[in-house]
């Protein structure tokens, strides 16, 4: 026999008893159809004398009637089922605790199935994370690697306000925790770092944990956003709060009463947010000049939308994920906690190593190599830097059997210089014999790639001067490119955000790709003057103030809507930086460019 508080109390007086708060709480109304109709307990008339009622609460009174009438064993499995799909009945489960129920032996051998819209919508959320975060991509679409088998921590420092060290996160499950919050009532977590450091792996990390129930919350929604999404709205385009979580992340379905939203309006501790890459919308913030929008149920421009939840004007409570590179500011009252990314310790380094090579030797020879040179080593520390260093050194092995970089004190220059060679040998080579091995000659690679090199240099220059990271197929043909040097590698598609089913789009692997290709097209014309190759650098030295966003729009009540080329500066400084390396070779050495990169 289960157990209530009333014990002398048969399931059929509770339900009486405690009709009125039933009424007014329960609210998912098929999953008890469903179920009670699967078990026998209603029949098909029944289910719809009880649809065909106007109101939610008489077809809750109507439903009550019905399994009294049944008798007992009905009105247990009627509470049976709201303690078995509790996240669908939230409000009835303090009631549960309240009347100590227990399930009897013979109600829990019963089945219950969860057909309730938001559970439903919590598993569609979890299996599309799951699915979409699996994989690293690499390579552009040549190579991927699931995320479990290279994903290795980061130094993942928390601050306060003062940027002063509160130590080191643990482990990444605990960044939702309350561990070092210095502003209770901000509601943002601030992730920055430099460029290539890791945050969007982090984020990748984090949604994978999540969608496999691996982090510590009980967060049942999860909504993931590029921050530059919101770039490809028009000025005048609006949308309500409802579009942006479901179309650019995924809809409910079977919800004709809208209870998901509902839900989530109702419940917004149960939702977390990642938005990734503040650094790349952050001038277009300061364009906003209307108030913030605090209606979830108005429709606004997507960046107004997106400052209303990192202030908490929106979806108050709920856990929001920020990142962005070193340097952005935010004002301190909106950051509820601080994570400052610094790489790879020489242990974690130690682990991505082997994780990337399965063979000892060779485990032995790359650390040989990099023991060797401590400028290399100091890139390694960059996640991304690393990852190319690494799979330049497995392309030399596999390719010519050799573990040996050319020279021992290596820019960032010869590694972007490395992976382009590494893209452009991909076309040139046909299967590398399996008895003998090729012997490396970069300059024959170069020059047979310099056609293609040359088309994508100019695209990237092209992108750079119009502060864009996106390139469409029309611009990536009128730069000379064909359909197979789409697949060296260079660039990848951006297809997320085409929900119109238009052409495809693409941006470069990454961003600081872009800006070394931005820089060798700026050396590779000749006609330019010299001065020209070092043009960015103007726009670099006008030193923008550090923003206190997302409130200083509503200072500066009006800002021209004209969007400026050169929205961000990191990029520019990394061009300018390649631009003179590039003139003058080995002057900058990694060290020194790893310093101006930060600036
Ligand atoms: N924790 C990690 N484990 C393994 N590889 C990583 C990790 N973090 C980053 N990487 C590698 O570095 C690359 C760049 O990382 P990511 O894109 O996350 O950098 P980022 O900090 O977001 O850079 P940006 O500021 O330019 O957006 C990844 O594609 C991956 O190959």
């Amino acid at each position: 026999m289960g157990q209530i508080e009333e014990a002398n109390m048969s399931y059929g007086d509770v339900l009486t008893y405690h009709r009125e708060v039933l009424v007014s709480r329960l609210r998912s109304i098929q999953c008890i159809l469903d179920n009670l109709s699967a078990c026998g307990f209603v029949c098909e008339e029944d289910v719809e004398i009880v649809q065909q009622t106007a109101t939610k609460t008489d077809q809750v009174r109507k439903i009550l009637d019905l399994v009294q009438c049944k008798g007992e064993e009905a009105c247990e499995y009627f509470i049976y089922i709201i303690y078995k799909v509790c996240d669908a009945y939230i409000d009835l489960q303090p009631w549960l605790k309240e009347i100590n129920y227990n399930p009897s032996n013979d109600v829990a051998v019963m089945e219950v199935v969860n057909t309730d819209p938001i559970s439903r919508y919590s598993e569609k959320l979890r299996h599309e994370m799951s699915r979409d975060t699996c994989f690293i991509m690499s390579y552009g679409q040549r190579e991927e690697t699931r995320l479990e088998e290279l994903y290795t921590d980061t130094l993942m420092e928390l601050l306060n306000d003062c940027n002063e060290s509160l130590g080191f996160l643990e482990s990444l499950d605990q960044l939702l925790g309350d561990n070092a919050v210095f502003n209770p009532e901000g509601e943002t977590i601030f992730v920055m770092g430099d460029a290539g450091v890791g945050k969007s792996i982090l984020l990748q990390k984090l949604q994978n944990l999540w969608s496999k129930k691996g982090l510590q919350t009980d967060a049942i929604f999860f909504f993931k956003f590029r921050c530059r999404m919101f770039r490809i709205f028009k000025d005048t385009e609006q949308i309500s709060l409802r579009d942006l979580l479901f179309k650019y992340n995924c809809y409910p379905d079977h919800d004709p009463d809208n209870e998901v939203f509902d839900y989530i309006l109702r419940f917004p501790e149960k939702v977390v947010f990642t938005f990734d890459g503040y650094d790349e919308i952050q001038e277009d913030l300061d364009m906003i000049n209307v108030p913030e929008v605090v209606s979830p149920e108005d429709k606004t421009h997507p960046l107004q939308l997106l400052i209303s939840l990192l202030c908490g004007k929106l979806l108050k409570g709920s856990q929001k994920v920020l990142t962005a590179r070193t340097g952005v500011e935010l004002q301190s009252r909106v950051i509820r906690k601080k994570v400052a990314l610094r790489g790879f310790s020489p242990a974690h380094l130690k682990t991505y190593i082997n994780l990337h090579f399965k063979e000892q030797e060779h485990r032995e020879l790359v650390s040989v190599q990099l023991d060797a040179s401590p400028h290399l080593c100091g890139l390694c520390s960059t996640p991304l830097f690393c990852w190319i260093v690494l799979k330049s050194f497995r392309h030399l092995h596999t390719m010519h059997d050799s573990f040996y970089l050319p020279e021992t004190c290596i820019t960032l220059t010869d590694i972007f210089l490395l992976l382009s060679e590494v893209f452009l040998s991909h076309s040139a080579s046909s299967a590398p014999s399996l008895l003998k091995k090729s012997t490396r000659c970069a300059s024959e690679t170069f020059r047979r790639g310099l056609r293609p090199l040359a088309a994508f240099a100019k695209l990237a220059l092209q992108g750079m001067e119009r502060g864009s990271f996106i390139c469409s197929q029309e611009e990536i043909t009128e730069c000379g490119l064909t359909e197979e040097d789409l697949t060296l590698g260079f660039l990848r598609p951006v297809s997320e955000y085409d929900t119109s089913g238009g052409p495809a789009t693409f941006e470069f692997l990454h961003i600081t790709l872009q800006s070394f290709l931005a820089a060798f097209a700026l050396v590779l014309d000749q006609q330019d003057a010299a001065n020209s190759i070092l043009k960015f650098f103007t726009e670099c030295s006008r030193k923008r103030q550090p923003s206190c966003l997302p409130f200083d729009f509503c200072i500066n009540a009006s800002k021209p809507s004209e969007k400026k080329p050169f929205d961000t500066y990191e990029h520019l400084q990394f061009t300018n930086l390649q631009a003179s390396c590039s003139d003058n070779r080995g002057m900058p050495k990694a060290a020194g460019c790893q310093v101006c990169f930060e600036l």
